[in-house]
Order: C-alpha cells, then structure tokens, then sequence
C-alpha cells in the first residue's frame, strides 16, 4: 500500500466497504465529465419520464421527482403501490448496463430512473428490498448532474453514513445492506440544477 492510499480519508477508488450488516463500493469518477456530460443532456430528453403519485388516504400524492422504468419485457416491478410495465432498453441504458456489469458482478434485467429537477425533489427513507429483487439484492446506482447527499440509516442501531453522489459516479450497494439501511436523498434550499439517476436491479 502506497503512502497516499493509507492516509487518504476515502477509501480506495472501486474498494469494497463494508459496513454494519452490508457492503458497498463507491466509484466517485466511474465516467470522466465529458462522457457524464453527454450521458445527462441524452437522458434527459431521449427518456420516457413520467410523473407518477402515491395513493396516500384515499388522496393522489404526486412524487417529487420524475420516475421511468426500463427493462426486459416480462418483468414488472412495483414500488410505493404502484406498478410499472418497463419501456423497452434504449441503446443508451444498454451501454450503461454493459459499462456497470462487470464492476457488479451481476446481469441486470431492469433499471428505475429518478430525475430530480431541483433541491426540491428528493425521495424519503426506504429501503429496497421488495420480495421480486430476493434475498441480499444488488443495486447499482449510476449518478448524472447535481451532486445530491445520499444518506444511509441503519434500522436497529440509526448509525448514519453520508456519501455526496457525484456526476459520474457509480454506487453498488450488496450483501445485507437493504435489509439494515434505509436510504435517501433529501431535499435541499441549495440553488442547484438537474440530476438523473438510475438503479439497476435483478427482477427475479
Ligand atoms: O437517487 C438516488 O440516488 C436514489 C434512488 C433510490 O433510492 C431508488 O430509486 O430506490
Ligand atoms: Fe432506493
């Protein structure tokens, strides 16, 4: 180990950090900016975003930020009481999947996409561990635009970790993790601009 790896604060680029009951590795330049650039100005305007709502009381709750799901053909996936039929795979998503995969470890079949248009769109603690990823899901997060805070919060113990989700970066969330944490993005008062993430998952 060199010097500057054992006193760097952050732990090596793509190293695997494990934590309370989970692990995860977080790659801050997975795309350098041009690439993350170009990637963020296509999402944008080439993705199916939809504006979707909860049903909470009886009343429809919009959420607050734009959603898309895409995916293999046969696999619909449901969160906060919705369901959704995924678009087919763009050759964008494509390339992004087949960039992630072999840092992954995984063959993902599907992938949710949140825009959040500004510091007021955020989404609230929750974990993903809903019965169609099984048993200790990968995720794997892929992070365009604004910087936002994501937050971890351990279930039993609230032991709290904080990463800054840059342009470009990549974060794979494994082992136990989504049984533990939850996770969010909170908003902020920040003056800040778009940002686009995308989670691929294995629909089982
Ligand atoms: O935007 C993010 O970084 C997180 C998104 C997320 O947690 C989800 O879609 O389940
Ligand atoms: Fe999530």
């Amino acid at each position: 180990m060199s010097q500057l790896d054992m006193f760097s604060e952050s732990p090596k680029r793509g190293e695997t950090i494990k934590i309370n009951h989970g692990e995860y590795i977080y790659i801050p330049d997975f795309y350098d900016k041009v690439t993350a650039d170009s990637y963020l100005k296509r999402l944008i305007t080439d993705i199916n975003w939809k504006q979707e709502s909860m049903n909470m009381y009886g009343k429809k709750v919009p959420f607050p930020r734009l959603t898309a799901w895409y995916g293999d053909q046969d696999k619909p996936y449901s969160f906060s009481g919705i369901t959704l039929d995924p678009n087919p795979w763009s050759p964008g998503l494509v390339k992004i999947k087949s960039d992630i995969e072999p840092k992954a470890k995984v063959k993902f079949n599907s992938v949710l996409l949140n825009r959040y248009r500004n510091g007021s769109d955020s989404i609230s603690w929750h974990t993903d561990a809903e019965k169609e990823l099984g048993k200790n899901p990968v995720i794997a997060s892929v992070n365009f635009g604004a910087e936002r805070k994501f937050q971890l919060k351990h279930i039993e113990t609230n032991e709290r970790i904080d990463i800054l989700l840059k342009h470009g970066s990549l974060l794979i969330m494994q082992g136990e993790l989504q049984h533990y944490w939850k996770h969010q993005i909170p908003k902020t008062k920040k003056e800040i601009g778009e940002r686009v993430n995308l989670t691929f998952r294995v629909i089982k």
